[in-house]
């Protein structure tokens, strides 16, 4: 287990450590700028398209295109891109490809400068992009192809971390932040009357345009090491991309982890994509402006932002399947919530919400992908996530727009009720619950602890306790066990027990905790000395304990109740929680946690409590004139805070219980309680045997000293 604060140093120490390599810090910082300015571009284009042309309809259209322009190239040239993009240095590759797109970007508004009719501008928009579309289907390989160059491999999640949360968390808020701030900064300077050059789309797609200026001189004379590592170009141009395309294609559908991944993956995005697409009507029907579509826009990245940088310190080690499927059912759900916020506040959360799975949902994904697939095929596989990301938010958000465009202005109402339902939240509605049928189903595909209560799950991942599957065995047998303070009468009734039943005929195996096995023995003498032997200390205890009972159940009582007989045990797990927690007062969810891991889950079918006044008890100990033992020995309150704890257990489960009172004359007890016990042997199929498991989840993680790490530099 690790906690947080271990969690915090390496993450901090890790991030430094990849932040050190110059070439890539260069190169982290630059492409934060393009992308910060490339999210500009994209809600400035769409926006602009949009202030274009009249109508609620047209604008949809206009809006919707413009994005849709963006997929095109993606879907037609993407493996061909690549190919391009293997063939030349690298270097050249990214800064000619970003010349050009400085110019594409600039050429936008400039064409409206120029005079042009609003036709001709979303005409020469829309052209303009497929073409910055297209090339940025060649420099992504080549950028994406020079990163595992730059950096040691070890530390390639996080540089990959880190990208993750820049361009899908932090720019991306900046960007609809400042576009927000933009727009209503140059209309209060201006008084309304605002002169088209200056428009806040317009100085957007001029920001966009200089930033990839900005980016290609940097790679051109400040990371010179992309053209390093590249010497066996000749040798990869002999593998088409096209070809490596496929066969990534080909290995996604005939594995089944990977499949569920990728779908998952490409969902949440579709889900994100709607909220999108559909965010400015929405933010319309809410009875807001164009600032909410911005503040909307930017909820959905801040919770990205969270989900990726947060997420995984707030679920620690749960298991990174189940992560998965419940953050896409987190982020459908949200989108369903969407489709019933009545106010910007409730969407503005919902928003957060959607990007927060979403972006945990891409980060587990991610992780999955890079620890559950080998290394020859992880490339590729990575390849068609990308690309496919990019494509499933842009179809997402272009088709939900248009969509939404030819419906918006319509509204149903519901007669009298005064119900309006608009086709924006309908589609958000239906694109909720296709999410959370899908996470749920991709849950269901990999889920890697059938069996373990999912709420149970994932608390106890919080807290830093997660749950694993109990060990898998079936039961045919009953498993009773007796518990009580000293002197309760356990041994006697044990005894009388096994004696009736056995008079029946069935297989009666008695036993007890501590020392019923030989390794139980020597942990007994341990335990249990004289008072003044040398005594274990209470988490000591507790582990010797559990040590005694986890070779117990395995050796003893599991092996019984598979071939079916009655096992009946002097003690078990209730002594622990009433001795180690309430008496020696540990805290008794983590006695009960290493109790459960230490039997893998098993529970008795039941549970009989003897339970009597702790004086009453001791002095029948001492009646029979043995040595005490150093438990025996504990104060009266310890032995009474043991008798309540055991009550209290009793009370939280009575289905599971029978609670006698051990003053009672040793054969009435013996009576009910063989009564009780055939009861239960009369349909022993009808025994519903009670069994989660709980165990811990180490997961370690090499640390590099800080003197390994500075060697990583690049000597230049
Ligand atoms: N119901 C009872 N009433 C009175 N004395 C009892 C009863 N059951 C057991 N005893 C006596 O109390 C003492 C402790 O009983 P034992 O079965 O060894 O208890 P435990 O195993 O709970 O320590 C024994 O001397 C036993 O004969
Ligand atoms: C099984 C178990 C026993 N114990 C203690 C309670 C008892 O004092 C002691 C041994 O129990 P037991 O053999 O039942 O002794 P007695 O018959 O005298 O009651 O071990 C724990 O503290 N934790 C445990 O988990």
């Amino acid at each position: 287990m690790s906690s947080t604060g271990q969690v915090d140093r390496t993450g901090y120490a890790a991030l430094r450590s990849v932040l050190r390599i110059r070439p890539f810090r260069r190169l982290w910082i630059v492409l934060g700028a393009a992308s910060y300015g490339d999210w500009l571009g994209l809600l400035a284009t769409s926006i602009f398209a949009a202030d274009q042309v009249e109508g609620s309809t047209a604008k949809g259209a206009a809006f919707g295109t413009v994005i849709a322009v963006r997929l095109l190239p993606a879907l037609v040239l993407g493996p061909l891109a690549g190919v391009f993009a293997d063939r030349f240095d690298r270097r050249w590759t990214m800064v000619i490809c970003d010349v050009l797109r400085f110019l594409l970007f600039a050429s936008i508004p400039l064409v409206a400068i120029l005079g042009a009719s609003g036709g001709v501008v979303v005409g020469w928009a829309t052209v303009a992009t497929f073409l910055i579309e297209t090339i940025t289907l060649l420099w992504i390989p080549a950028k994406e192809a020079a990163v595992p160059n730059l950096i040691p491999r070890a530390r390639l999640e996080m540089a990959n971390q880190l990208t993750l949360i820049t361009t899908y968390g932090i720019t991306p808020v900046l960007a609809a932040l400042s576009i927000a701030v933009l727009d209503a900064s140059v209309r209060a300077a201006t008084g309304g009357v605002v002169p088209s050059w200056s428009e806040p789309a317009q100085l957007a797609l001029w920001f966009n345009a200089l930033s990839r200026l900005a980016t290609a001189l940097v790679v051109a004379f400040g990371i010179k090491e992309i053209s390093d590592g590249q010497a066996d170009r000749d040798a990869r141009t002999e593998q088409s991309m096209l070809r490596q395309f496929k066969e990534g294609w080909r290995f996604i559908g005939h594995t089944p982890l990977v499949r569920g991944l990728v779908l998952g993956i490409f969902g949440a995005f579709a889900g994100g994509g709607i909220v999108i697409g559909t965010a400015r009507f929405f933010a319309a029907s809410l009875g807001a402006g164009d600032a909410a579509f911005y503040l909307l826009f930017g909820a959905i990245f801040v919770g990205l932002a969270i989900g990726i940088g947060g997420g995984p310190m707030i679920v620690r080690d749960l298991s990174r399947r189940r992560w998965f499927g419940m953050s896409i059912v987190l982020a459908s759900a949200s989108v369903l919530a969407l489709a019933f916020a009545i106010h910007l506040s409730m969407a503005m959360l919902g928003a957060v919400l959607v990007g927060a799975g979403a972006g945990m949902a891409f980060l587990a994904g991610t992780t999955l992908l890079g620890g559950e697939i080998a290394d020859e095929v992880r490339g590729r596989v990575f390849a068609v996530v990308q690309i496919g990301t990019r494509l499933v938010l842009i179809f997402a958000i272009a088709l939900s727009s248009l969509l939404v465009g030819v419906g918006g202005s319509r509204e149903l109402r519901i007669a009298d009720l005064g119900i309006s339902i608009s086709s924006t939240r309908l589609l958000l509605l239906a694109a909720g619950l296709a999410g959370i049928f899908a996470g749920i189903s991709a849950f269901g595909q990999m889920d890697d602890k059938k069996g373990v209560p999912v709420l149970a799950d994932l608390w106890g991942s919080m807290r830093g306790r997660p749950l694993t599957p109990a060990e898998p065995f079936v039961s045919t047998g009953l498993f009773v066990v007796f518990e009580g303070g000293e002197g309760a009468g356990k041994s006697t009734q044990v005894t009388r027990l096994a004696e009736t039943l056995g008079g029946q005929g069935r297989e009666v195996v008695t036993t007890r905790e501590p020392g019923a096995t030989p390794v139980g023995q020597r942990i007994r003498a341990l335990v249990l000395g004289a008072p003044g032997s040398d005594t274990p200390s209470p988490r000591a205890e507790a582990l010797l304990y559990a040590a005694d009972r986890a070779h117990h159940v395995a050796t003893v009582v599991r092996p019984a109740l598979v071939r079916g007989a009655v096992v009946v045990s002097d003690r078990y797990v209730d002594s622990s929680l009433a001795y180690q927690g309430a008496g020696r007062t540990l805290p008794v969810d983590e006695v009960s946690w290493l109790s459960s891991w230490a039997t893998g889950g098993l529970k008795p079918d039941l549970v009989v409590l003897l339970d009597v006044e702790p004086r009453v008890g001791l002095s029948r100990v001492a009646a029979r004139g043995e040595e005490t033992d150093h438990v025996e020995a504990e104060s009266l309150a310890f032995h009474e805070r043991v008798r309540y704890a055991f009550l209290d257990l009793a009370a939280a489960d009575p289905k599971r219980y029978l609670v006698l009172d051990a003053s009672r004359p040793a054969d009435e007890i013996a009576a009910t309680v063989a009564r009780r016990v055939e009861e239960m042997l009369v349909d022993p199929s009808a025994i519903v045997h009670p069994a989660p498991a709980k165990q811990p989840d180490t997961s370690v993680q090499p640390e590099l000293s800080d003197a390994e790490l500075v060697t990583m530099e690049q000597p230049r």
